[in-house]
């Protein structure tokens, strides 16, 4: 038996501007990817008989066969008429729909570590490819490096941002994605701006900022509450279409500081932005030290 314990790292949107709806009904967007260094983690074996795909423990609300997990290592299986399977052990850490990625980035840490294990060698490019088909979100996950994007979120250019601490909170609520791209009070006519503008244009709060965010504080007073809370430290903002809001710091230090501070009826943590996202960085572990036991 084969084996391999993955990280599946959080994103932020650091912006996010709704450009226009496309005819298939999704949204093209210009949005900066920064990866976390928390997350979940995923425990991968390989039993040496059998095609099963066995995930646990189930998440609630979701169906085994709907999971995100599940879906990308049966469309690996198909993909590559694979004949193998695995038992996947999730540790999930992340809140569900609170515009963190999880989801997402359990697809992409999944299509890593059984491209390894299977030994298929399909490569990046391919299971970035195959990432799109599961989810908008998944190709930067499966890039590994924070990230400007463009079209719904797949094409990607790295960046190195500033080392950086976030305190990310979570308001309590779920937020679905599909919800607040269909809610018709969303404006989806920002104006298309240029990488180098959002990255160092003119000034950072012009320009970071998230278009679902009207929205999400109508529909969603706990995450209007959250938001105001957290922006007596800063700039804070939403991530994705929410729920949970982040705030950037000077430093560890001032994250434990606000930590400290956070009401007891939100849950928040800390995390650290990586140019490299954990997932990458453990593979390239994993690579030099023959961790893939066999
Ligand atoms: C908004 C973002 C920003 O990073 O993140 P989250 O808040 O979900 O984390 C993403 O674009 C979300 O990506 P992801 O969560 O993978 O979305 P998907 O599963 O592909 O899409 C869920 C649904 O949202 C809508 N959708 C999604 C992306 C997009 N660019 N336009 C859309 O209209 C579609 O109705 C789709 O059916
Ligand atoms: N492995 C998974 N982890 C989290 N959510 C999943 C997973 N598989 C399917 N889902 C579904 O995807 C939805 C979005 O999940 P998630 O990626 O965590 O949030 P968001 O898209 O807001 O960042 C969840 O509400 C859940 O219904």
């Amino acid at each position: 038996m084969r084996s391999l314990t993955l990280p599946a790292p959080a994103k932020l949107n650091r912006l996010l501007r709704i450009t226009g709806r496309r005819e298939d009904g999704y949204h093209s967007l210009q949005t900066l990817f920064q990866i976390l260094d928390r997350g979940d983690t995923l425990r991968f074996e390989t039993p040496p008989r059998g095609t099963d795909i066995v995930l646990s423990p189930a998440l609630a609300g979701v169906a085994e066969a709907d999971n995100l997990i599940v879906r990308a290592a049966r469309r690996l299986q198909r993909e590559t008429g694979c004949r193998q399977g695995a038992t996947i052990t999730l540790e999930k850490r992340l809140p569900m729909g609170g515009g963190l990625g999880g989801g997402s980035s359990n697809a992409a840490t999944t299509l890593l570590a059984l491209d390894r294990l299977w030994d298929l060698g399909l490569g990046i490019e391919r299971l970035a490819t195959l990432g799109l088909e599961l989810g908008a979100d998944v190709p930067v996950f499966v890039r590994g490096r924070s990230a400007w994007a463009e079209g719904v979120g797949e094409r990607l250019s790295a960046v190195d941002l500033e080392p950086a601490w976030f305190v990310i909170l979570h308001p309590g609520v779920e937020i679905s994605t599909a919800a607040i791209f269909g809610h018709p009070g969303l404006t989806r006519d920002s104006t298309v701006i240029s990488m180098r503008r959002a990255l160092d244009g003119a000034g950072p709060e012009a320009v970071w900022r998230n278009d679902c965010e009207r929205i999400v504080r109508a529909l969603h007073p706990e995450v209007d509450r959250a938001l105001d809370w957290l922006g007596q430290y800063g700039h804070a903002m939403l991530t994705g279409t929410g729920a949970c809001v982040f705030c950037p710091l000077d430093g560890e230090t001032q994250a434990d500081q606000v930590l400290q501070q956070v009401p007891d009826e939100w849950q928040a943590f800390k995390a650290r932005g990586c140019n490299l996202s954990p997932l990458h960085q453990a593979l390239d572990l994993a690579e030099g030290l023959g961790q893939a036991q066999a």
